[in-house]
């Protein structure tokens, strides 16, 4: 037997789509995903393994198998396409924080306006708002003029629209999953979803790895003896199993295409099929065909399964083993009998076997434990393919047939329903497996046919149609997501769109405005200080000229006390120029607060935020006026001052009386110093000096002179002439200073002072309030980029997944008929 293995050096037609590695699937889901969705649906014609199903076409293989080739490739392209919307999703709410719509309806929600959005860990720059502006239950109440309201009646419909992505949440105090989401962070909200998100992802990736791969298991159970064996080796064309008359086959035996196993035709005994790696020669044991009827006959006891790799002997077009459209493993089984039938039916059940081929013999019809696996296996497969075998022993086809079809119709109802393509009656033995191209049995290649079609009938329900249940909910669900987070950011990019057109005016205008008002402010406090200074210079000029006329309240007591009468007019102009240095700061400081108030004023005017700065004006006008120290000595009441005489009087006589006065004055305050005994002696020594004879021709007009003078000065107006040159003294003193010019500038400084200090704070408001408007101005910019760019994504993402379900949709998976 092991030369039926080496004889076959027939070459099967290599088939590309056979030949597709895992990773070649994987890198077709990565294509996919790398957001060529408007490129997700590629014609068939184009690909790869369209050339090859031209070929199928061609061949012998039913329309089905092209059909079902053709929803595989549309639905792996649908799940491509798909998982790059939801990983396109997850991205962006990372950046974003997709909004949920999970509230309640009816609830009214107050949203900041964007100019006090401060959290850039938002969403979009901007904070969650609505362009509702009234509430939908028109309470108006409920409104205040700075606050937009928002409200989500139609949240809810989204919310129920959802599937997939759909957030339930459970807890304790039975709150509902809308009530906790309001409780939750808007980035905890994201997390859930992108958890979600994720778990969709997978299950995309595992719904694209069942449709991708192609094989299907086929399990070949029956009686004892009913010619499975037989039957598998004749849908393989070839001796591959042992077939006795005796009851052989004691184990599962899987007979696989060899390009499982890298091409290499082998015999694995199986222990623990679940640690089973065709790999590692630990886990089997290699068993040479020449012993495989004794391993299959007498080794049930140490090996569970068989995996038998061969090569299929026709073209791969026709071959079951591998056709690159579903390539078909045929697991032939023990016979029934009550002891296997625990076994069998646990085998049966497992996920991987698409189908369950039932062998009977048309001698026997069904045995007790046959009904008993069918019963149980039609539970869980629904239809069943029943192989009704050694048909050529019956001569009473037709009775045979009838009593077959009425026990089906009793164990498994829509098997019958469908028997025409579910049932069939052949004899396994009459293909010749020594040339698979030999006559053709018609009964035998009708039952072969339908069995393809069964399994694919089976893999379209088992591996398709949960692939296409889900992309149509998780379609719906990106559908319904996008469309509410566009029109969430339409509405965020219409309100900073007004916003925007608000916000930029006012910033050019103040920006304007801030030079010109700064200007105003300027030239206010440049007025007021000028002001303030002319208005202090003329006073006080009035004030020095007018020391003059200024009636005394000196008291002139006698000549002995005239150093004190002098020293006191000295004090009472000062006071009166004093007096008005007073006056002058208080007019000063009332200007200043006119002019503050008016360069405040333009802050008010212009609709600056913020206080304004308070200035102590006391305080800097704290400094007294400078202080007034004037030096009299004796010359200054001696001193011939024509001015001062211009005050006295125009004529002769005044000036010679002047002259008379100076003299006396002269007399009196070398007396004053000197004491009139030294004086005397001055008066002796300076005769000795000029000699006495000269003496007594000057002594007698000196002495006259002296005489007169001293009398008149003594007696005559004396208090009047000192007043006056007092007062000229502190007169000229002042003018010689400078004093008013002085004194006016120094006020005037003050002010400016002041002025310059609520200037500046004015400088600093504007600058503040033109750097806010250019901070909203920036944010409105970035929101509106933002807002734009999610509008456009969700946009896209909404017409994308509505033309992907449109596509879903025309794929018509009809796996209810056949
Ligand atoms: N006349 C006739 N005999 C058949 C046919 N198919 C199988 N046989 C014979 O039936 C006997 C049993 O065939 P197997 O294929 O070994 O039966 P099996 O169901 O695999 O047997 P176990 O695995 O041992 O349960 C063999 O002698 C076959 O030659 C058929 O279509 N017609």
């Amino acid at each position: 037997m092991s030369a039926s293995f080496k004889k076959n050096t027939r070459t099967p037609r290599r088939h590309s789509l056979s030949a597709e590695s895992p990773s070649s699937v994987a890198n077709g889901i990565s294509s996919l995903s790398g957001g060529r969705l408007t490129a997700s649906y590629p014609p068939l014609v184009s690909s790869p393994e369209d050339s090859e199903m031209g070929g199928l076409e061609r061949s012998s293989v039913g329309v089905d198998q092209h059909a079902y080739a053709d929803k595989c490739n549309r639905l792996m392209n649908l799940l491509g396409g798909t998982s790059a919307l939801l990983k396109g999703l997850r991205e962006n709410n990372n950046r974003w924080l997709i909004l949920y719509p999970h509230q309640t309806p009816q609830k009214i929600q107050r949203a900041q306006s964007f100019s006090e959005k401060g959290n850039s860990n938002d969403r979009y720059p901007l904070k969650r708002s609505n362009s509702f502006s009234v509430s939908q239950n028109g309470n108006s109440d409920l409104m205040d003029e700075d606050s937009r309201l928002v409200t989500s009646v139609d949240t809810l419909e989204f919310h129920t629209r959802l599937n997939v992505l759909k957030l339930e949440m459970k807890s304790h105090d039975h709150q509902s999953t809308e009530e906790i989401m309001e409780s939750l962070e808007r980035s905890s909200i994201a997390e859930l979803l992108n958890k979600r998100i994720e778990s969709g992802l997978k299950h995309l990736s595992n719904l694209h790895a069942r449709i991708a791969d192609k094989s299907s298991k086929v399990l070949v159970a029956g009686d004892l003896n009913a010619g499975k064996s037989t039957l598998v080796n004749a849908l393989l064309r070839r001796q591959v199993l042992p077939v006795d008359q005796q009851p052989c086959t004691t184990m599962f035996c899987e007979v696989l295409d060899a390009r499982e196993n890298g091409g290499v035709e082998a015999i694995h005994a199986i222990k623990n099929i679940e640690s089973y790696n065709r790999e590692d020669p630990a886990t089997f044991t290699e068993i040479q065909y020449a012993d495989l009827y004794e391993t299959v006959s007498e080794h049930g006891d140490i090996y569970k399964q068989l995996k038998i790799y061969c090569r299929d002997r026709r073209i791969s077009e026709e071959s079951l083993l591998h056709n690159g459209v579903v390539d078909i493993a045929l697991v032939d089984c023990p016979g029934l009998n009550s002891d296997s039938l625990k076994t069998m039916a646990v085998f049966a059940r497992q996920e991987e076997i698409d189908v369950i081929v039932f062998v009977v013999s048309a001698e026997n019809h069904f045995t007790l434990s046959a009904n008993q696996f069918l019963r149980t296996a039609s539970n869980e497969k629904a239809y069943l393919f029943i192989i009704v075998n050694k048909f050529d022993e019956i001569k009473n086809k037709t009775k045979c047939e009838k009593i077959i079809l009425d026990q089906i119709q009793q164990i498994s109802p829509r098997t019958y329903e469908h028997s025409e393509h579910l049932v069939h009656f052949v004899s396994a033995n009459s293909i010749n497996l020594d040339n698979p191209y030999d006559q053709k049995v018609a009964e035998f290649e009708k039952m072969e046919e339908d069995l393809r079609n069964f399994v694919l009938k089976k893999r379209s329900k088992s591996k398709l149609a949960p692939a296409e249940h889900y992309l149509s909910n998780i379609l719906a669900d990106i559908s319904v997501l996008s469309e509410y987070n566009h029109d969430k950011a339409e509405e965020e990019y219409q309100n900073a769109v007004s916003e925007f057109n608000e916000a930029k005016p006012l910033y050019d205008t103040l920006r304007v405005k801030r030079n010109q008002v700064i200007e105003e402010a300027e030239k206010i406090a440049e007025d007021t200080s000028a002001n303030i200074h002319k208005h202090a210079k003329e006073n006080l000029e009035k004030a020095i000229n007018g020391i003059y006329n200024l009636p005394t309240k000196c008291e002139w007591s006698s000549i002995l006390y005239v150093w004190q009468y002098v020293l006191d007019v000295k004090d009472e102009a000062l006071g009166s120029i004093e007096q008005a240095a007073r006056e002058n700061e208080d007019f000063a400081k009332n200007m200043t607060v006119e002019g503050a108030e008016k360069i405040e004023s333009l802050a008010d005017a212009n609709q600056l935020s913020g206080e304004a700065r308070q200035v102590n004006i006391n305080k800097l006008f704290g400094k007294q006026p400078t202080e007034l120290l004037i030096h009299i000595g004796p010359t200054d009441l001696f001193n011939i001052d024509f001015e001062f005489t211009d005050k006295l009087g125009e004529n002769l006589s005044d000036k010679l009386q002047m002259a008379t006065l100076s003299g006396g004055a002269l007399v009196v305050v070398a007396s004053k110093y000197l004491g009139y005994k030294s004086a005397l002696t001055t008066l002796w020594r300076f005769g000795n000096f000029v000699g006495f004879d000269n003496m007594k021709k000057l002594a007698i007009p000196l002495l006259l002179i002296a005489g007169a003078g001293t009398t008149y000065y003594l007696f005559s107006d004396m208090q009047r002439v000192v007043t006056c040159k007092v007062r000229q003294k502190v007169r000229k003193h002042l003018i010689a200073e400078n004093y008013a010019d002085e004194e006016g500038k120094r006020l005037a400084r003050y002010g400016r002072k002041v002025m310059r200090k609520i200037t500046n704070d004015l400088q600093i408001r504007f600058h503040d309030a033109v750097q806010e408007q250019e901070k909203r101005c920036k944010r409105l910019r970035e929101a509106l980029k933002e807002t734009g760019e999610a509008k456009q994504y969700f946009g896209d993402v909404f017409k994308k997944s509505v033309e992907m379900s449109e596509t879903l949709r025309y794929l018509k998976i009809d796996l209810e008929g056949n």
